[in-house]
């Protein structure tokens, strides 16, 4: 966990109820999230589709919380403005999306928003050692991404100890957060390992009780030295 960070908890509406998914960002909020997280999916970088900036747009006066939005999405230059004007307050966008990740985040920062990478889990730390200074968020996947509701890859928390470290060197104040298979047992190691917030669709949507699903995550960071 980067220094003086609490922990954050954005539940993804990935999971949610797509027929009432206005209601459905409403109720996390009021269940005490502290970001939205929104799941883009092009059906070409990952092998899903999900929604796009109409969607967020739709969603934005239900919440004023941030909205978190994950590009899953190949090639994403063209469509970064679309977000930003959409309502998203950070765009978070993959080092494995393209050759000018560098270029995108630049991007990001000119219109506005805080600009965040995610990295696969194929995908070396060391991949982000040149984008770090432009970045106000790294978003580890402990899952492939392209889905909600698969099983959380422990072989991921050396990766999140490097980032951590790296973070503390730049000093910056980046946040470093975990995205897939995060529930109520993985989420203590995650935050073990470096993470300062955690991304979760299925631990959330999936209970019937929001407000005690995500106070059961955000306890996780209780009993750990952070
Ligand atoms: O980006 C992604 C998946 O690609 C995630 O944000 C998922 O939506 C997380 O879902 P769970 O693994 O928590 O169910
Ligand atoms: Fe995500």
């Amino acid at each position: 966990m980067t220094k003086n960070a609490p922990l954050l908890v954005a539940p993804s509406i990935l999971s949610a109820d797509f027929a009432r998914l206005g209601e459905e960002v409403a109720a996390i909020d009021a269940a005490g999230a502290d970001w939205i997280h929104l799941d883009v999916m092009d059906g070409h970088f990952v092998p899903n589709i999900s929604f796009g900036p109409a969607v967020i747009k739709a969603l934005r006066s239900h919440s004023r919380l941030p909205f978190d939005v994950h590009l899953m999405i190949e090639p994403c230059d063209p469509y970064l403005q679309a977000f930003a004007e959409a309502g998203a307050d950070h765009i978070v966008i993959h080092i494995e999306g393209g050759p000018h990740v560098h270029r995108s985040l630049q991007t990001i920062r000119a219109l506005g928003k805080k600009a965040g990478v995610a990295i696969c889990p194929a995908t070396p730390a060391s991949a982000l050692s040149e984008i770090l200074d432009l970045v106000d968020i790294v978003l580890v996947m402990t899952v492939n991404p392209g889905f909600g509701g698969q099983k959380f890859l422990q072989s991921q928390f050396g990766k999140i100890r490097e980032i951590l470290s790296m973070i503390e060197k730049s000093g910056r104040a980046i946040r470093i957060g975990v995205d897939g298979g995060v529930d109520r047992d993985t989420a203590p190691m995650a935050i073990e390992a470096g993470a300062d917030f955690l991304v979760a669709g299925s631990a959330v949507y999936g209970q019937d009780d929001y407000a005690a699903a995500i106070s059961a995550l955000r306890s996780a960071s209780q009993g750990t030295d952070c």
